[in-house]
């Protein structure tokens, strides 16, 4: 068994050597990409090429990798060659460990520089003000819906969405609590409770037990390990790296639990993809029909809308509102640029980007 075993390694040796040359032949190349992009001004990250490789080579792939596998690698390989060409700051919703990190972190490489910040708020400024390039926010969950304080700070602010990253979620329950009768309070974050009410109302519901929302589910699990007699709802990463003690895994309500994250950054276009999605906000004036004649012109023009979300517009006590709309299509498509030209005036547009979901 010894000797087969060192002749496959010899073997893999062999190819890892000649994967190495490639890497590096495609990294010259980049390289001169990158000085090109420099001379021109151009944006480095084009999320948009970098999906169409990833279809080409899965359209390709005869051989025994998944297109899972291919994504996984070939991002790791997009993240280097875009650090080479510029290293980019990221900031994303803190501290280390949150779900938003592994979205960041899935998208940006192991090589990028990232910055943690406390929250939601502070990315969305921090990218408005350019101390970071990109900035990555949780936008939505399949079972509870938007993040209202991310969609608030796109009509507060002016950035654009970059491209968008789905993850599935699994919460983990951890404390210093050898007994759940000693847990007093349970920190997380306000829509990680709402993924997590089945266990709750199950091991808590007869207790009085705080329920304690913080700014993100790693500020949580820092939490279970600072203040006796308390727990923390975070990720199974978040448990780790605060040395929490995982009492549960999987909590969540359902086991098809997803979090859809945004990349957004200061000015940003992405040329068409053929498979786009475009978010804009929407704010009407108070008359009868307004919004009916909207999405009458969205009808006539054949533009299917994805999703509309209602948002308060917070500067007065009367109750007015603004739309979230995601579109399907490009800005650059011909019949969403009408209906949005149209518009111009009531409408704020995100970005177009490619459409995972
Ligand atoms: C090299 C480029 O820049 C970046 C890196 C890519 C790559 O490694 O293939 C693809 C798109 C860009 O995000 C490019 O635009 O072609």
């Amino acid at each position: 068994m010894e000797k087969a075993l060192d002749q496959l390694r010899e073997q893999i040796d062999s190819v890892d050597n000649q994967l190495l040359a490639l890497l590096n032949q495609r990294m010259s190349v980049v390289q001169k990409v990158g000085e090109l992009k420099k001379s021109n001004n151009a944006i480095i990250y084009r999320p948009e090429r970098e999906k169409s490789i990833i279809d080409r080579l899965e359209g390709l792939n005869d051989g025994l990798l998944t297109r899972g596998m291919i994504e996984a690698v070939f991002l790791e390989i997009f993240a280097a060659s875009r650090n080479f060409e510029l290293p980019e700051r990221v900031g994303y919703l803190g501290p280390p460990g949150s779900f938003t990190h592994q979205a960041a972190e899935g998208r940006f490489g192991v090589t990028s520089e990232y910055i943690p910040l406390s929250n939601i708020q502070s990315v969305f400024e921090s990218v408005d003000t350019e101390r970071v390039r990109f900035g990555v926010i949780p936008i939505e969950n399949n079972r509870q819906g938007f993040v209202g304080e991310s969609v608030d700070m796109f009509y507060d602010l002016d950035v654009k969405i970059v491209a968008e990253i789905v993850l599935p979620i699994h919460h983990t329950f951890a404390s210093r609590c050898d007994q759940l009768s000693d847990i007093k309070y349970i920190y997380s974050k306000d829509v990680a409770f709402k993924q997590c009410r089945k266990f709750l109302r199950e091991y808590f519901g007869n207790t009085d037990v705080e329920i304690v929302p913080v700014d993100s589910t790693s500020k949580a699990a820092q939490m279970a390990m600072e203040v006796d007699n308390s727990a923390a709802i975070c990720s199974d990463v978040a448990a780790k790296i605060n040395n929490a003690p995982i009492l549960f895994h999987n909590i969540e309500d359902t086991s098809d639990n997803q979090t859809r994250f945004l990349i957004i950054s200061k000015n940003f276009t992405n040329k068409k993809s053929g498979a786009d999605k475009t978010t804009v906000i929407l704010k009407l004036p108070d008359v009868v029909g307004s919004l009916a004649t909207f999405l009458q012109d969205f009808r006539d023009h054949g533009i299917n809308l994805i999703k509309i979300e209602n948002r308060p517009e917070r500067t007065d006590t009367n109750f007015k509102a603004w739309f979230y709309l995601d579109l399907d299509g490009h800005i650059e498509d011909e019949h969403i640029s009408k209906v949005l030209d149209k518009h111009g005036d009531k409408i704020k547009w995100l970005g177009s980007y490619v459409k995972l979901i």
